[in-house]
């Protein structure tokens, strides 16, 4: 999710072996949902916020067991995050996202989310 030319970045709080690790705020689609209406939902049960989702961005990342993670650029419409199931957020501009200890799953975006802080 982007405000201002800035990423949001949420630190996991689990597993262990991801905890402190920063990610995309999002989840998972529930039955019924498309992908854009799960993203909206989450980031209102995670952040307490109201976004807007656009395009995807990025490749699909498979995950063991048959799932994928997929990104999509979203815009903060209103208003202002709270981390509900993170321990921490935080926005980052380019060099921040460069620095930011990323869950591995996500490093393939690294160049997709740098053009879009561009
Ligand atoms: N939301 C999100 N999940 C990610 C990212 N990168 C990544 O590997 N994942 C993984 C972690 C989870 O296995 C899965 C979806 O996460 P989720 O937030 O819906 O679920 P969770 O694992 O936190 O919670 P649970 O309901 O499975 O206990 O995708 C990311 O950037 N954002």
């Amino acid at each position: 999710m982007v405000r201002d030319g800035r990423l949001l970045l949420a630190r996991r709080s689990h597993p262990a072996e991801l905890a402190g690790l920063w990610e995309l705020p999002g989840g998972k689609v529930e039955p019924g949902e498309t992908p854009a209406q799960a993203l909206r939902r989450e980031l209102h049960e995670e952040l307490r916020v109201q976004a807007e989702v656009g395009p995807r961005i990025g490749v699909d990342v498979p995950l063991p067991g048959g799932k994928v993670l997929r990104a999509y650029r979203a815009e903060l419409i209103a208003g202002e995050p709270v981390p509900l199931v993170h321990t921490a957020i935080r926005w980052v501009d380019a060099d921040g996202l460069l620095a930011a200890e990323l869950v591995d799953n996500d490093r393939a975006w690294l160049p997709d989310l740098l053009a879009l802080l561009a």
